[in-house]
């Protein structure tokens, strides 16, 4: 059965708005104040400025705008109405650009920039070139703390391969970009990354439901044309098919047996498993995991040429089966030495601790396989965070370890017992302001500041970590040309 793939209802280039009798034309590429959602509690009104990406009017007839809060994630874009605008400020408009000769194109974008991926594609500017800042709903009220600051830096370091001194434009493609080619390259790629001139700019779900949970969309994620329509799309938690209402989920329900993931179980501690997916063998299920998880993954994911990869999913277990709380994809054979593809704890789930255990299991098998590993690069904005914070953690704990047993260690030494990439090591310690001169050396030397931030950690952490013992895994061997288990 062929499927049709869409970003969102056809965006309308302008539309005049009315107000107090007087036209205002409103394009897409404006630049204006926008009202900010915040918390019931908080009663002052906050504007930011946000550029208008997608138009739309919505079914009481009422103009809607999709708009992207300037220097905040895209996660918090949205449509809002024209009371959320502030329009007694200056709107920017969009300069108009000429496209070739005699003709004006009105351009709403910057040129992107990044380098070539393995498929070809091209990392966005806004993961890799240009600075970015975390945001959630709460770092609307504080979006510049230090952690930001830091955050910014790390992402010129870490993504180091491109700046703008490299930065390639991305030139005449740009201008002839086909929504066709974008829906059809969206469906067919493997890897992906997006960048600003295309149709996935704009969320086409807004809500999904997910076992007990109703879940807010992030991201575009290409799922049926006709689901854009819908309300809220429902996912069964275990088999992961979606339907388009609530009486199909309750149908398929009535009939689906399937209470947990279609691999085997190789981690099992208290109530949390691991389960072992083969892409080349669960299709369906790893390509509607794709589906699913892009919602949430902005800047790559893969969602159709599965084949190459494995995927850890983590599971919650009840007394009706076991519940996704998140999951790992990680290349059969990675020439590059990654030991992670794409990373997700399902929104419901996150900041309790899961991500890091998701991270802790990736390198349990690198050190398994005897082998270094890195997550594949770009990392997002929470991605970095977490890696961030795992290293960290890591790191410091075999350096107390060490030093109680009066022991010298070298980063080498370091990789060689926690998997850790050497790179990752020395931007870690780099960031935790370790690495000292000392007599003409580099030494590493933690501050009481770090010791103390690591015993918090430590504590916080102490029910999640995933115990060696509990893995009953080997590392898989594949055949060299169809990466499919021997
Ligand atoms: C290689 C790649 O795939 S990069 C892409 C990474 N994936 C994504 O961006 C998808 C959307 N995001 C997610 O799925 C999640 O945010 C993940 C997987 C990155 C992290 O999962 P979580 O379960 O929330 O992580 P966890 O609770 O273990 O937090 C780990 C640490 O990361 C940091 N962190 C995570 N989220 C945040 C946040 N929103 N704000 C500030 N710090 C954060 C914190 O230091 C946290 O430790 P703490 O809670 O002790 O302070």
């Amino acid at each position: 059965m062929s499927q049709r793939f869409s970003a969102s209802p056809s965006p309308r280039p302008e539309t005049p708005t009315h107000v107090n009798g007087s036209t205002l034309d409103l394009s897409i590429g404006c630049k204006l104040f926008v009202e900010v959602k915040k918390g019931k509690r908080d009663q002052q009104k906050e504007f930011r400025k946000a550029e208008i990406l997608s138009i739309r009017t919505n079914n009481a007839g009422q103009t809607e705008y999709y708009v992207h809060f300037l220097e905040f994630n895209k996660r918090l874009d949205e449509w809002v109405g024209i009371e959320r605008l502030d329009l007694s400020r200056e709107i920017e408009r969009p300069v108009k650009k000429r496209a070739g000769k005699g003709s004006i194109r009105e351009t709403d974008t910057p040129p992107c920039i990044g380098s070539p991926m393995r498929d070809g594609s091209r990392t966005p500017a806004s993961s890799v070139g240009q600075k970015r800042k975390i945001s959630s709903l709460e770092d609307f009220s504080n979006p510049a703390t230090p952690l930001v600051e830091q955050l910014n830096d790390d992402y010129e370091s870490v993504d180091g391969n491109v700046t703008p001194g490299n930065a390639t434009p991305l030139g005449p493609m740009a201008a002839t970009f086909s929504k066709e080619q974008e829906i059809e390259r969206l469906r067919t790629s493997g890897s992906m990354t997006q960048s600003h001139s295309e149709i996935s700019r704009v969320k086409n779900l807004e809500k999904i439901h997910f076992g007990e949970y109703d879940v807010e969309t992030w991201y575009f994620s290409p799922y049926p044309r006709e689901y854009s329509e819908a309300a809220v799309v429902y996912i069964c938690e275990f088999c992961l098919f979606h339907f388009i209402s609530e009486k199909q989920l309750r149908r398929h329900c009535a009939k689906c047996t399937v209470r947990h993931p279609p691999g085997n179980e190789i981690y099992r501690c208290d109530d949390i498993s691991f389960f072992e997916i083969d892409g080349n063998k669960q299709k369906v299920y790893c390509r509607n995991l794709c589906l699913l998880s892009k919602l949430f993954l902005d800047h790559k994911t893969l969602y159709y040429d599965v084949d190459p990869f494995l995927f850890y999913i983590m599971c919650k277990q009840d007394e009706y089966g076991c519940h996704m709380i998140g999951y790992f994809s990680k290349e059969k054979e990675s020439t590059e030495g990654y030991n992670l593809a794409c990373i997700l704890t399902l929104p419901q789930h996150q900041r309790k601790g899961f991500g890091r255990l998701l991270i802790a299991f990736s390198y349990e098998l690198s050190k398994k396989e005897g082998k270094v590993g890195s997550p594949e690069k770009p990392l997002s904005d929470l991605g970095l965070l977490s890696y961030r914070s795992y290293w960290s953690e890591v790191i410091v704990e075999l350096l107390i370890e060490t030093k109680d047993l009066n022991e010298d260690i070298a980063i080498e030494d370091i990789s060689a017992r926690t998997s850790i990439a050497t790179t990752d090591i020395i931007q870690t310690l780099q960031t935790l302001g370790a690495i000292k001169p000392f007599k003409g050396q580099q030494i590493i030397c933690l501050s009481d500041g770090v010791i103390a931030s690591f015993n918090k950690a430590k504590e916080k952490h102490k029910n999640r970590r995933i115990e060696e013992s509990c893995l009953q895994w080997t590392p898989p061997h594949f055949t060299s040309n169809q990466l499919r288990y021997i």
